[in-house]
């Protein structure tokens, strides 16, 4: 048997504020830093202990992970970045108000944008100063692997990839490996992990700041699966994460 968590990063100023973010690369509010400080705090009560460690290239997630760590006293231990587990690409969609975007399309199609496996959101072109070709993180990323717009679909693609590539043979070699990345990576990572359909993934949704722990068989096949944290608390995350507008704090 071997243990996998998985977390996504604390409240960023976009989520605070309802924007759609995919790789625009906010900063963690202080109520996600608080959040990334005490799931470090939850696993280190757990005595769960961590090998390797795996993030994206975004700071809310890479931040949530160093507080993590250092909550641990396991600052010193390998970790590896890549653009691989970003989030989602949003397209145009990026910076947008989640909240305005549903007054003018429709909840809807904000939902199918938000949750469906292969709605495309609007794509940006390559002119936009969002292209992420811009941005001197990506510059060894090939052309035809930077995204425009993603679904879920395509953000599996490169989320496996990786998964197979560096993530698998390490849990297979033993190491006890924590991935700290974003809402839709990690629905990427959850719906390859337990072979959900494209039905049941739109229904997915992962909490800020909270430790996702996953039990695997040796073929890597979850037999448990459970959030750190009370039930309450958890629960509330979740149905925040599913529809922010409608939850108040
Ligand atoms: O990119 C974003 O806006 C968030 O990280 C995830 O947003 P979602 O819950 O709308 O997919």
């Amino acid at each position: 048997m071997y243990r996998l968590v998985l977390v996504r990063h604390g409240e960023s100023e976009w989520n605070k504020s309802n924007l759609f973010t995919g790789w625009t690369d906010v900063d963690l509010s202080a109520k996600g830093a608080k959040e990334a400080k005490d799931a470090g705090i939850l696993l280190k009560e757990g005595k769960f202990v961590f090998d390797v460690a795996y993030t994206s290239y975004l700071k809310r997630a890479i931040k949530t992970l160093y507080y993590i760590l250092d909550a641990m006293n396991l600052l010193w231990i390998p970790v590896h970045k890549t653009w691989q587990l970003n989030e989602r690409h949003y397209g145009a969609l990026q910076g947008l108000s989640k909240l305005t975007t549903a007054q003018q399309y429709g909840e809807d199609q904000v939902m199918l944008w938000r949750r469906s496996f292969d709605v495309l959101p609007p794509s940006l072109n390559q002119e936009d100063e969002r292209y992420p070709r811009n941005d001197p993180k990506y510059r060894d990323v090939p052309d035809s692997q930077i995204p425009l717009t993603e679904s879920l679909k395509e953000t599996i693609v490169r989320v496996q990839d990786y998964w197979d590539r560096e993530i698998k043979p390490q849990i297979l070699a033993g190491k006890n490996v924590v991935i700290a990345a974003h809402g839709n990576s990690l629905r990427a990572l959850v719906k390859y992990l337990e072979n959900l359909s494209n039905e049941e993934i739109v229904d997915v949704n992962i909490p800020t700041g909270t430790p996702l722990v996953y039990t695997l068989d040796e073929n890597l096949k979850p037999v448990e699966k459970y959030y750190l944290g009370s039930d309450q608390k958890v629960e509330h995350k979740i149905r925040k994460a599913a529809d922010p507008d409608k939850i108040l704090e």
